[in-house]
């Protein structure tokens, strides 16, 4: 066919097509079309597509919040991001101290969950500028452009059961207990009816903690068994608390071990200080106010209150108000306003309230006279655990020994272990020999000053010994 006539022809195909568009364009609007030809494709695609996806975005609702699905999966693929993903994303943590890798647009990582393998990518949609509320009580709206990013996990569709369920609510569950270890953590005290927080920086782990070596497993095992047995107390209808009562005299570990446990579960701290609560209705309230994974501590509490539930004055250094009047003038004000805390409300906050309360809390008591505290106080159930935390034995030393001068035997150790077995020392006093000194002493004096003291101290002891010998001998 001549070539001239062909491509006449081929024009007057097209223009008529064009007509013809133009015409259904018209009677039919494009995005129809397109939404039913996208619809069709889309199905016979997932016809011979054996994958789902579920896709989880960024920011949801009205409000622009922040998904918190998103962010624990986030949180969850951070480590397989940083060992799978070939281009990554660096910023600096919350806790300003490390840097956090995550995967960067269209990178796709695997995982694998009792035996099923599964991907997730992470991608962005950019959409167009939207007028956004931030304030709900204000009307006040910004336009900002959205880039909403989201992860898109990708499965077989015959492990959709597996996937849809157990899967996801393990990510979610470990993708927010990895948020809480990387939060920093908090100290709150209460200044009257409210809580007001530092940061919370102790040093204090079950590593340096000085105490022999199977109760110290033991008690880290309760604590972590505790922390993962949400479904535990879910399904025993049991509110999702345990109590430790950690007893002991003075300078022997109690309150390292409560950092420790802080440390140990990346908990908040409450540190509750019965003396400047009014009453009951403030006690309550501020128990309420305290969040999920956190450590609500009384210390001393055979100080804070006694038997009947009546306030009882800490016993203070003589001196003490001489030292800093600002003390007297505290007790004078506390003994203006006596407080009216009493020990059943403190009771019906430990069995009551806390079954309200969502999430998991300790409740940790400290005392120096466990024999002067109320049975109810302490009865299982209430006081789940309790720990002995005693002098300074021979295996707490080796610890100690260890964190400050670096050394896990010498030939004065025999000396040393002999003495504490007849000697109470408390790891704090036996601490003060090991502390590095400016002047820089060698390991031997170290070792040796604590020889002396330790011998000071049996020698104290004989001496008192021999003293209450004299006396029971004059009573006869
Ligand atoms: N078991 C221990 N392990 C490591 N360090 C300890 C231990 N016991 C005491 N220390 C050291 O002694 C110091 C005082 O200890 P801590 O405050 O924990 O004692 P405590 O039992 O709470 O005393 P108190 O009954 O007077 O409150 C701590 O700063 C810590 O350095
Ligand atoms: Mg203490």
């Amino acid at each position: 066919m001549d070539p001239k006539i062909m491509f006449a022809n081929l024009g007057s195909v097209l223009a008529s097509a064009m007509f013809l568009w133009a015409v259904f364009q018209q009677y039919f609007p494009t995005h129809h079309i397109r939404g039913q030809i996208e619809k069709y494709s889309q199905r016979a695609f997932n016809f011979f597509y054996p994958y789902v996806q579920v896709t989880f975005n960024e920011h949801t609702g009205e409000r622009f919040m922040r998904s918190e699905a998103y962010s624990a999966i986030e949180n969850y693929l951070s480590i397989k991001s940083s060992t799978q993903a070939k281009r990554l994303k660096a910023d600096i943590g919350k806790n300003n101290q490390s840097l956090v890798l995550s995967m960067d647009d269209y990178e796709e990582v695997a995982d694998e969950f009792r035996g099923l393998r599964l991907w997730w990518a992470f991608g962005k949609n950019v959409s167009k500028p939207q007028a956004f509320s931030f304030f709900s009580h204000t009307d006040e709206k910004r336009t900002i452009n959205l880039s909403n990013r989201y992860y898109k996990l990708t499965f077989h569709k015959k492990h959709r059961d597996v996937i849809l369920g157990p899967y996801l609510n393990h990510v979610l569950k470990e993708g927010k207990a990895m948020k809480v270890r990387n939060q920093q953590r908090r100290l709150f005290t209460n200044n009257g009816s409210s809580w007001s927080h530092v940061v919370f920086e102790h040093p204090a782990t079950f590593q340096t903690l000085a105490m022999e070596p199977e109760r110290k497993k033991e008690i880290m095992d309760d604590l972590i068994e505790f922390s993962k047995a949400e479904d535990f107390y879910a399904r025993t209808g049991r509110a999702w608390k345990r109590g430790y009562l950690l007893y002991g005299p003075p300078g022997t570990g109690k309150s390292t071990m409560i950092a420790a446990m802080a440390n140990l579960l990346g908990y908040d701290l409450y540190d509750l200080e019965l003396m400047a609560v009014k009453d009951n209705t403030e006690l309550r309230k501020l128990l309420i106010e305290t969040s999920s994974k956190s450590i609500i501590v009384i210390e001393d509490i055979d100080c804070s209150l006694d038997l009947t539930g009546q306030r009882k004055e800490k016993p203070k250094e003589k001196d003490e108000d001489e030292k800093n009047p600002m003390n007297k003038l505290a007790t004078d004000d506390r003994e203006a306003k006596p407080s009216k805390v009493t020990l059943s409300g403190l009771l019906n906050f430990i069995d009551g309230l806390w079954s309200a309360c969502r999430g998991e809390r300790l409740i940790v008591f400290t005392t120096n006279h466990v024999d002067k505290l109320d049975s109810a106080l302490i009865r299982k159930g209430r006081m789940d655990k309790h720990i002995e935390l005693s002098y300074c034995g021979f295996e707490a030393f080796k610890v100690l020994v260890k964190n400050y001068l670096g050394i896990e035997s010498h030939s004065l150790f025999g000396t040393i272990e002999a003495l504490l077995a007849e000697t109470n020392m408390s790891p704090a006093d036996v601490a003060e020999h090991l502390i590095p000194k400016a002047k820089s002493r060698n390991i031997e004096n170290h070792l040796k000053s604590l020889i002396r003291a330790l011998e000071q101290a049996k020698g104290g002891a004989t001496l008192k010994n021999d003293q209450s010998a004299k006396e029971a001998i004059k009573d006869q």
